[in-house]
């Protein structure tokens, strides 16, 4: 079964003044994808972050299925795929992905870990240390790792920034598989206008910071969604839209005499 996520008046201010997060009111549909977009800087990643229950609140609040995200952690139905995969340097691929397997209280099934061992390109890698690994080898076991628990809700911060094109053009055909059949609900935070697109049921872009919402776009393209999507007229219009309300945001911020 998967989660709704509801942000009701969500607000961060880091100490110092940095406002990272303006009053935020937000649903996201259990069992969809949606993709927040914005320029460097404009808070996505804080939305995230406050979502996971990372950081907390200066304002409002997040519900994952109405519970605080400490809750959803407990149970093992939150996951994180960050930039930085922070896999534990002295355990293997395998040993980092049974060890998140083992704190949720979840059966350890070598098969099952073998598969996402495979799914995201690193067969033959399981026995490796992150040491040992390329950045984007890295990014790809903290994948596995994510998925490893089946998770209800799923964040993703630029999963694939260090991943070479073919492995993420991969990637890109296989996850959104899995996490429509396990009906997870996604969030991603990419700078790809393609990648949020071509993966999601929804775009959200949101202006430099202190962000606010730009456009709020419907991706209604059937799914399963093929390989070159980028390339259909439908899918090309949609990031056209997207590209169209980045910079709207930015020209609504840019001082008047630059224009
Ligand atoms: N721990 C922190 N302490 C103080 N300021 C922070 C902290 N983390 C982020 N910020 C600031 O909050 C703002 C939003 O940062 P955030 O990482 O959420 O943006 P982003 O949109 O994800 O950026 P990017 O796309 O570059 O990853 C930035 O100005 C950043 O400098």
């Amino acid at each position: 079964m998967s989660v709704p996520v509801t942000l009701h008046a969500l607000a961060k201010t880091y100490p110092g003044g940095v406002e990272a997060v303006r009053p935020l009111d937000m649903e996201f549909a259990a069992g969809r994808t949606t993709a927040l977009v914005g320029p460097s800087g404009c808070g996505k990643s804080t939305v995230l972050r406050l979502i996971a229950g990372l950081e907390v609140p200066s304002g409002g609040s997040a519900a994952i299925d109405g519970a605080p995200p400490s809750e959803t952690t407990r149970r093992g139905d939150l996951a994180l795929a960050f930039q930085d995969p922070s896999l534990l340097p002295w355990r293997t691929v395998r040993q980092n992905i049974e060890l998140v397997l083992g704190l949720a209280g979840r059966p350890l099934r070598r098969r099952e870990i073998d598969d996402l061992i495979r799914l995201v390109g690193l067969e033959g890698f399981g026995d490796t240390r992150p040491a040992a690994l390329s950045g984007g080898m890295r990014q790809r076991a903290a994948i596995a790792r994510a998925l490893a628990t089946a998770p209800r809700l799923l964040l993703l911060d630029e999963p694939f920034g260090a991943v070479d094109a073919l492995t993420r053009q991969q990637l890109a055909q296989d996850l959104p598989a899995l996490w429509e059949a396990r009906n997870t609900t996604t969030l991603l935070v990419t700078h790809s206008v393609a990648e949020a697109v071509t993966l999601s049921d929804r775009v959200i872009v949101f202006s430099p910071r202190p962000a606010h919402v730009v456009a709020d776009i419907a991706i209604d393209l059937p799914r399963p969604r093929a390989p070159g999507l980028e390339r259909n007229p439908v899918c090309a219009a949609l990031m056209d839209e997207v590209v169209a309300a980045l910079s709207s945001g930015m020209a609504e911020t840019r001082p008047r005499a630059a224009q």
